[in-house]
């Protein structure tokens, strides 16, 4: 038996990639690797995520928007980009950090190989660095700003400086993703979701704000019976009650819960009259306006395999393994009433869900529409629509 060997073209003078791009993360350390995407510098928040499918829907998910993925799984790139995987309009996200670019795409639904989506989108990207050594950093001195750049003109020092002087925190970002006008939304899930065996035949009226919302957020409540109006972040509450919906959602977003006090004071307004279901940034937002407060956690979830444990449902005690994108928790030490915490996240127990039923609303930190991720949490669409169906 020959042992087959890796035959580089002739023309191709190096099978070794350049080093010309840099990450220098806020606490000095510079991380060398090879630019794919767009060329140039950005600043922004590192965060890691432990999917090991959808970097398309990671990529496309407006609630990274000022943040920095790097990802994981070591090898990205294999299935290439379509369309259809896309959660919104664009790339969000800042940059893309991976330990390796695939060299070969190789999926019937490609459409477009991940450097070039990149380049088109304007997106930075660096790969060749130490991933792992980048999450454990993370895990030890919680989240870091950090600047990539191809630029040779900028000192590590500048960089360095750059990614000192950003900061996410106190910064409404629900206004950059928002949508401008309010919009009906039709589309469902294809049939293979159609799992749970409600087509939806009962139609409810819900009126969605749009923090930042995924679409298959929107598919989801569409597929349960949802006919959808997606509104403006900052859509006052009296032109939601004068539209007599039969539910309000609230859904997720970028960047700090307690720097949107607008979307607090409307939800507020509207507690009590709907049925309300909030998702991540809307739970926050949710939390917020029942009372509470909001924090930041040290590196955050991301990913998709984080448990969450149903601490109110009776019988058996029931987890759910859940996709997750958050930095923020919400702190409900002061919320009162009938207000419960109803999910924890079993990694650190911070609060992943909360409940009222005098005021029949929920939210959940986490992603029940997967995208990527598991589709443990999808009854949580049922369960609101039930809701407005009362
Ligand atoms: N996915 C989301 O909605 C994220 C919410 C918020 N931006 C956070 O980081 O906690």
């Amino acid at each position: 038996m020959s042992l087959a060997l890796r035959v580089y073209a002739a023309s191709s003078s190096s099978p070794f990639k350049p080093l010309d791009a840099r990450l220098v993360l806020a606490d000095g350390s510079v991380w060398k690797g090879t630019a794919f995407g767009a060329r140039g510098t950005a600043t922004g928040e590192v965060v890691f995520n432990t999917s090991l499918t959808g970097y398309q829907e990671i990529l496309t998910d407006p609630s990274y928007a000022g943040q920095f993925v790097s990802f994981t799984c070591p090898h990205i790139g294999n299935v290439g980009t379509n369309t259809d995987d896309e959660e919104s309009t664009k790339v969000h996200l800042g940059a893309t950090i991976i330990h390796e670019l695939s060299p070969m795409v190789s999926n019937h639904r490609n459409q477009k190989d991940l450097d070039t989506y990149l380049k088109e989108q304007n997106v930075l990207g660096i790969e060749g660095v130490d991933t792992r050594a980048i999450t454990l950093r993370l895990r030890e001195t919680g989240c870091l700003n950090g600047t990539i750049s191809t630029d040779d003109s900028l000192s590590d020092d500048e960089l360095l400086e750059m990614a000192k002087s950003f900061d996410i925190e106190g910064k409404d970002l629900i206004s950059t993703v928002t949508t401008a006008e309010p919009y009906e939304w039709k589309d469902s899930t294809d049939e293979e979701w159609e799992f749970a065996g409600d087509g939806g035949a009962q139609r409810v009226k819900v009126v969605a704000y749009d923090f930042g919302v995924k679409r298959n957020i929107l598919r989801r409540l569409a597929s349960y019976g949802c006919d959808i109006t997606v509104v403006p972040a900052s859509f006052p509450a009296d032109e939601v009650i004068a539209m007599n919906p039969d539910g309000v959602f609230l859904s997720n977003g970028p960047g700090d819960p307690s720097a949107v006090p607008y979307a607090v004071e409307n939800t507020k307004k509207l507690v009590g009259k709907y049925p309300i279901f909030g998702i991540c940034m809307g739970h926050q937002v949710l939390g917020q306006a029942l009372g509470g407060s909001t924090y930041k956690l040290k590196f955050g979830h991301h990913g998709g395999n984080h448990p969450c444990k149903n601490i109110i449902a009776e019988g058996i005690q029931q987890v759910e393994i859940t996709a997750q994108n958050h930095n923020f928790a919400v702190d409900v030490s002061a919320i009162g009433g009938d207000v419960m915490t109803s999910h924890i996240n079993l990694n650190d127990q911070s609060c992943a869900g909360i409940e009222s039923a005098e005021k029949q609303c929920f939210g959940i930190q986490y992603h029940p529409e997967a995208s990527p991720g598991p589709h443990d949490a999808d009854p949580a669409f049922k369960k609101f629509v039930d809701m407005c169906r009362a």
